[in-house]
């Protein structure tokens, strides 16, 4: 009896060459990574790395120069409907639709996304009361804190269940308590199939929670793979800073000694 290799696994995101530049800036030099279904992926890399400019353009919201993104096989450039259904995203500085209440801004999320009305106010209220938002539910997103705009925003990712979760930044500003109830909220979607991409400064984090890892500095891709790969005999932190150098202007502001 002979038997056929497996299929590979379709990863849950492909980047092929994926190129950006501003004006003279070249934001994001030719990066292809694959990111492996059901993993839980780290995005690192300095301030000005291309970490956002790079996640806008594998989600659809910012046209890529070159290159190509695949989201579970579905080319998002060629088929933005499809790709952008398998997907949940948390972007870094987009504009919410802040005159709605929270609530109305998730339930608003779901029906947009076509699902009933009943599921999508079954889900709503689910999500405010694990993000604990059920007070602020009803006040206006544009007077909510930043970490509570996270929260709401990271809601509005979640409804529709999606397989991929892309999310930029998404403990910047949240509360150590609201941090581990959404670490927890993500684990357990990892566990069962889904997929996570989060970019972070918190190296620490990183290594703590995610199963893969990729570097990026000055747009290029430095490093990717497991996390243990990746740190080798070290911690995360130690390789992120031998990858991007060291610490640098190590002279200060002696203007700023006070005595
Ligand atoms: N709309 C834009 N116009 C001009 N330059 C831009 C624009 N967006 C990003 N850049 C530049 O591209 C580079 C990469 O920026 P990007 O926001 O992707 O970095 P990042 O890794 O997300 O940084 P951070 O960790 O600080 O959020 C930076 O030099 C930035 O100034």
């Amino acid at each position: 009896m002979s038997y056929s290799n497996p299929e590979p696994v379709t990863p849950a995101l492909s980047i092929r060459s994926l190129g950006k530049r501003f004006g003279e800036k070249v934001a994001v030099n030719g990066i292809s990574l694959d990111v492996p279904s059901g993993s839980f992926f780290g995005l690192v890399g300095p301030n000005g790395a291309g970490k956002t400019t790079a996640l806008s353009m594998a989600t659809g919201l910012l046209r890529p120069d070159a290159g190509q993104v695949w989201v579970h096989g579905i080319d998002v450039w060629a088929d933005p409907l499809r790709a952008k259904a398998a997907m949940g995203v948390l972007a870094d500085g987009v504009r919410l639709f802040d005159r709605l209440s929270g609530r109305q801004l998730v339930t608003y999320s779901g029906l947009l996304r076509g699902m009933d009305r009943a599921t999508v106010e079954e889900r709503t209220e689910d999500l405010l009361r694990v993000l604990d938002l059920e007070d602020a539910g009803s006040k206006l997103v544009v007077d909510y804190s930043a970490g509570m705009t996270k929260k709401i925003a990271l809601a509005t990712a979640l409804i529709h269940s999606p397989r991929l979760l892309v999310l930029d930044e998404p403990f910047e500003a949240v509360d150590p308590v609201s941090a581990a109830n959404i670490r927890n909220i993500l684990a357990d979607y990892v566990t069962h199939g889904g997929t996570v991409i989060v970019s972070s400064h918190v190296m620490d984090l990183v290594q703590r929670m995610c199963s893969h890892v990729a570097v990026i500095a000055e747009g290029n891709l430095l490093a990717v793979g497991t996390v243990d790969e990746v740190r080798g005999e070290t911690t995360l932190e130690e390789r992120f800073v031998e990858l991007v150098g060291g610490p640098g202007h190590n002279e200060g502001l002696p203007w700023l000694h006070t005595s």
